[in-house]
């Protein structure tokens, strides 16, 4: 009998507290079954005399057939070289796609027929994240909180708690943000997404950009949240000591399908080596430089 969660109400307004206090009775937080992304692309040159000049329609198979369960409270790494499908896998879950074939349930809801309910659930990181660049960390933490029903006086309360936790200084999180350096800007878009108190932190690439020392302000923070708070979180990295450090399972994708799935420990039994790196390479075929160069071309 699963037992029953509710989300953090603490500082919550009474509205706000009856979407809060919504009971989720699924140990499975996301289960994906089968799920299929494709995506149609131009290529030049042609076969065909008719074609010569326009180029020819190809379908890319983002996510091809993947199914995987993630238990509620967990950490799941999604790890694969650049281009083999993890945004658009993220992107599914999130509901910002649709998935062409396969389901994807979230907390028990379908992301295709009940997606209000699932991004209700969800809070996203991504290094695209938007702000109000004239106003500072705060104003923007404000602002997003409010939307979320919480008072200003616990909004700013809550905001300054988790900007300092991250290494912000008081007098940085009240400047405005166009003057914060591009891995400030991604610890505030951590923080805001950390604000609500979600269920499921859809986490992509969230340390990207971020000299060592943030680096580990944010893992902390991660583990943290992990232990104090019953959400369920989503990682890509391609950070390796940080899938290791954080993930509970990892699954690695290779041109959008699923090619290993289990804990870092036994990927590395599995492999036969120590090093997680080692496990991406023998798998993938890729190293971690291939990677990162193939990121810095992009
Ligand atoms: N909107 C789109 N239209 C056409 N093709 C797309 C679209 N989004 C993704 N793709 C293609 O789907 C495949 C998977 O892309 P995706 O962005 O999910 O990979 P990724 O693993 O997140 O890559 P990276 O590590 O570089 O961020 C790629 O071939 C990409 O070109």
């Amino acid at each position: 009998m699963p037992q029953l969660i509710e989300r953090q109400t603490d500082s919550l307004s009474p509205q706000v507290r009856v979407h809060q206090t919504e009971n989720i009775d699924s140990e499975v937080a996301i289960c994906c079954h089968q799920a299929c992304k494709r995506f149609s692309e131009w290529v030049e040159g042609s076969r065909s005399l008719k074609n010569a000049f326009r180029g020819e329609k190809k379908w890319v198979h983002a996510v091809n057939h993947v199914s995987f369960e993630v238990k509620r409270g967990e950490i799941f790494g999604i790890l694969g070289p650049n281009g083999s499908g993890k945004s658009t896998l993220i992107r599914l879950i999130s509901t910002l796609l649709l998935p062409d074939d396969g389901t994807i349930t979230v907390f028990g809801k379908d992301v295709s027929t009940h997606h209000l309910e699932v991004r209700r659930w969800i809070n996203r990181v991504s290094v695209e994240a938007s702000f109000f660049k004239k106003l500072s960390a705060v104003e923007n933490l404000r602002y997003a909180a409010r939307l979320y029903g919480l008072p200003v006086e616990a909004a700013q309360e809550k905001a300054l708690s988790i900007l300092t936790r991250l290494g912000i200084s008081r007098n940085k999180a009240f400047s405005p943000l166009e003057t914060h350096s591009r891995g400030m800007q991604q610890k505030v878009a951590i923080a805001r997404a950390l604000m609500t108190s979600p269920v499921l932190i859809l986490l992509d690439e969230p340390t990207t950009g971020l000299d060592p020392k943030s680096k580990r302000d944010v893992q902390q923070y991660v583990e943290e949240v992990k232990q104090t708070h019953d959400a369920t979180m989503i990682l890509t990295t391609h950070d390796m000591d940080e899938a290791e450090r954080l993930c509970d399972r990892i699954a690695i994708i290779d041109k959008g399908t699923l090619i290993a799935l289990d804990t870092p420990e036994q990927l590395k039994k599995q492999v036969g080596t120590d090093s997680l790196e080692e496990v991406f390479f023998q798998l993938t075929g890729k190293d971690w430089e291939d990677v990162l160069a193939d990121e810095d071309s992009n």
